[in-house]
């Protein structure tokens, strides 16, 4: 890397947060976050449902305001930054794509599972139609190894994404098996692309991963103020800012602006603050999609049951994003087997 090429953070409070706060973002939230990110020098703001674009409902959970609406408050607010939006295919679709270009979002990312990016050409060909810049997501990316997630990453290059992600959906990812993974990524796709690293803070390394990511290749950075984010939340934007300043690795950020924003401006409304309490820990212990944590805990409350043993069994069976009923069906099996039930088949 040379000394003058800088790593841009696109912080996701706004989107990956969602899921922290059940989708109850206020537009006087999202107009004061946008603004404070903005005048700390961060090029890209995300802002959608914590599950992307059309993630409002009632498997996934409804938003509070209308997220088009979230979307162009976010737009009107940014000087500098960038708005961008998250959509995974057949949550979100193409229509609903060009109602958020529409307002004035101008970076498309694209979510699947690490295993189908396949199912993402439709998407990458419409948001390039469309003039926005591109960007792949594959979650859960601890599920495969590195050539796999490669393989994957060249699928959505060649099918229009100019940088994809490494996403640790679980925060499972252990320091050597991030940077594996992203140096990977960088030697099938880093001609043509970039690569980039969304952490989670579930065994608390998200902050590390990145460090490290940086290291291996990665140019994109995600993060959260305060960590607002599924499971114990998301690498902290401010702990990264002040980070990469420590280390040499220049970002165009203002360390006291993010500081303060994260203070100041997020810390006031937050419901809770993420924490890695036995349910997010075992979150990354057994590989669990981090936006499970709320429906595992009001499962755990309608049916008596520990929410990190919920989470322990939804590991096990390797459920993924989109599975969220079968949160409500483990939970049962844990009910019977403590009445002495015998489990359903
Ligand atoms: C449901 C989308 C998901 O929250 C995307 C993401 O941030 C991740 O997988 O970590
Ligand atoms: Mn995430």
């Amino acid at each position: 890397m040379s000394a003058d090429e800088k790593i841009r953070l696109t912080d996701s409070t706004l989107r990956d947060g969602s899921h922290a706060m059940a989708h109850r973002f206020t537009e006087g939230e999202v107009r004061g976050v946008v603004h404070a990110l903005d005048r700390a020098g961060v090029e890209v703001i995300e802002v959608a449902h914590g599950d992307g674009l059309g993630g409002s409902s009632f498997n996934y959970g409804f938003s509070l305001e209308d997220e088009i609406k979230l979307i162009g408050a976010a737009v009107d607010e940014a000087e500098q930054a960038r708005i961008a939006v998250l959509l995974l295919p057949g949550l979100g679709t193409v229509e609903d794509l060009r109602q958020a270009h529409g307002v004035g979002a101008s970076v498309a990312r694209i979510a699947t599972h690490c295993t189908e990016a396949d199912v993402s050409a439709q998407h990458f060909a419409a948001a390039r139609d469309l003039g926005m810049e591109t960007v792949g997501f594959l979650m859960l990316s601890h599920r495969i190894g590195p050539a796999e997630l490669a393989a994957q990453a060249r699928i959505m290059v060649d099918a229009g994404a100019q940088c994809v992600y490494v996403v640790d959906s679980a925060g499972a990812l252990v320091l050597g098996e991030a940077q594996e993974r992203v140096a990977a990524l960088v030697k099938e796709v880093g001609q043509e692309a970039q690569v980039g690293f969304h952490g989670h803070q579930n065994l608390s390394l998200g902050v590390a991963n990145s460090v490290l990511a940086v290291q291996n290749g990665a140019r994109q950075i995600d993060g959260a103020l305060c960590a607002l984010g599924a499971g114990a939340g998301n690498a902290p934007t401010e702990v990264v800012a002040a980070t990469f300043d420590r280390m040499g690795i220049a970002t165009g950020v203002d360390v006291q602006g993010v500081m303060a924003a994260a203070q100041d401006v997020v810390q006031p409304f937050l419901p809770r603050l993420p924490f890695a309490d036995r349910s997010a820990i075992t979150q990354g212990y057994a590989g669990v999609y981090s936006s499970f944590l709320l429906h595992a805990e009001r499962a755990a409350e309608r049916y008596d049951v520990p929410a990190h043993a919920i989470l322990q069994k939804v590991g096990e069976a390797g459920y993924v994003g989109g599975q969220e009923d079968m949160i409500i069906d483990v939970a049962l099996q844990l009910a019977a087997e403590r009445d002495g039930a015998p489990a359903a088949p």
